[in-house]
């Protein structure tokens, strides 16, 4: 067993509906973790006093946070990061689709699948749903890359039969049996699970959505996630394409694809009777607000969101988006909803923290097991703990109280100040993560 010694926060409960004081921050804490599972959290003196015997690890120099949960984020699109100035079609049309196209070569596929994997957990994501690549290999790859570094993944072969370069293209009838070996292979093995993933509406026929139906109903745990209501000129082309469907969502509701394992990526442009759907089905949307801002998307309607009961949370969507934190999301959610002015929801630090972490495990189905520090939960944790001298240093030594300190961290954090990252008790960022020694700050 090892016994954390840190400043720990979370949020097992919502701010967004509860208030900012459903920041849980405790300065002082400890948390024994047992078989990778937290299973004593309190007062430091009290939880040492009861178990004396155990390791203890001096986290006090930073603070510790529950691991970030990615939403929507796309493993082939690493290296295209950057791609700025153009709207939806045309970013993929030149930058997004000839990357992805090169995944059709393993060697180079397994390359990036380790660069990604590697990638997220040093930006603190220790759960992540991951848009696999059109190519069966590549996404194998994918899925071997987080089992060998342990990150919590869910993903899927991304399939499309229209619309996208041949070389990305397949047929209802391959899709179905590559979804179906990759599935076999990897789905409830160790901390991996499947997501069925057609590109988007505008990319598969409704002949490719009856095939997707088809492996979402053979199992009853299999996620499915896709794109909705980006961009108007893509809605616009999903309107023309699907002229039986009430609207975007649609397209996919009329095959049985959106259900409380759904995931929708976006949803800057919603029709009031979508937001209605997405709700009664218990489907949750990905919001994605640095490629929002990027591509100039537009500004997320998360007030409507969440007056219908709407279930959000956050995603990178990486290469659009512009990296791999959680907390560089955070910030652009906060300057998006600032940015609304007053249709804007009002994102105090602990809704930012939520959004990044307990969010994302509700929308996943995985709040049992991770996206806060409770007891009973897998300690998947992060330790902000900027490099001494550091502005984000300097700061976190006169923060205010806790919620200043979270906003300081949300606003001045990146991946560099993150030193350790910890899947189900064991350090992911490195084989032998070095603690720095403890620098106690000023306030909490
Ligand atoms: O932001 C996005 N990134 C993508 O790769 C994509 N494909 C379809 N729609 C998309 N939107
Ligand atoms: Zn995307």
């Amino acid at each position: 067993m090892t016994l954390y010694r840190a400043t720990v926060m979370d949020t097992p409960r919502d701010p967004l509906a509860e208030g900012p004081d459903a920041l849980q921050a405790d300065a002082d804490a400890g948390l024994l973790v047992r078989d990778g599972v937290i299973c004593a959290r309190g007062p430091f003196a009290a939880v040492a006093a009861a178990h004396p015997e155990e390791e203890v690890v001096d986290l006090r120099a930073g603070v510790l946070l529950p691991g970030f949960v990615d939403t929507h984020v796309h493993y082939p699109q690493l290296r295209i990061i950057g791609g700025l100035g153009r709207p939806l079609l045309d970013w993929l049309t030149t930058c997004a689709l000839p990357e992805e196209a090169r995944l059709a070569d393993a060697a180079y596929a397994a390359t990036v699948a380790r660069e990604f994997v590697d990638g997220v957990v040093r930006a603190g994501t220790t759960t992540a749903l991951v848009f696999g690549s059109h190519f069966p290999g590549a996404t194998d790859a994918l899925f071997a890359a987080a089992e060998a570094v342990g990150l919590r993944m869910t993903a899927g072969l991304v399939v499309s039969d229209r619309f996208l370069p041949d070389a990305l293209l397949t047929t209802p009838d391959a899709a179905l049996a590559h979804s179906t070996a990759l599935l076999e292979k990897w789905h409830g093995r160790g901390r991996l699970r499947y997501a069925i993933t057609p590109r988007f509406s505008l990319s598969t026929s409704d002949a490719m959505l009856d095939a997707c139906a088809e492996v979402l109903g053979a199992r009853e745990d299999v996620w499915f996630t896709s794109h909705l209501n980006e961009n108007p000129t893509e809605i616009e082309e999903v309107r023309r394409l699907f002229p039986g469907a009430g609207h975007y969502l649609d397209s996919y509701d009329q095959h049985g694809l959106v259900t409380s394992r759904s995931v929708m990526a976006h949803n800057v442009h919603p029709t009031a009777h979508e937001l209605e759907v997405l709700a009664s089905s218990g489907a949750a949307v990905a919001h994605c607000p640095t490629s929002n801002s990027s591509l100039g998307s537009g500004l997320f309607p998360l007030a409507a969101h969440l007056d219908a009961g709407v279930r959000v949370a956050l995603g990178t969507d990486v290469g659009a988006g512009s990296g791999f934190c959680l907390l560089k999301e955070g910030l652009q959610a906060y300057f998006v909803q600032r940015l609304l002015g007053p249709h804007g929801v009002d994102l105090g630090p602990a809704a930012l923290l939520h959004l990044a972490t307990r969010a994302g495990a509700l929308a996943l189905g995985l709040a049992d097991e991770v996206g806060d520090l409770a007891v009973g939960k897998q300690f998947d944790a992060v330790w902000v703990r900027p490099q001494p001298g550091t502005t984000l240093d300097v700061v976190l030594r006169h923060g205010a109280d806790a919620t200043d300190t979270l906003a300081k961290i949300f606003t001045l954090g990146t991946p560099s100040d993150i030193a350790v990252v910890w899947v189900a008790g064991r350090a992911v960022t490195g084989p032998s993560a070095p603690v720095p020694p403890p620098l106690p700050l000023e306030a909490a």
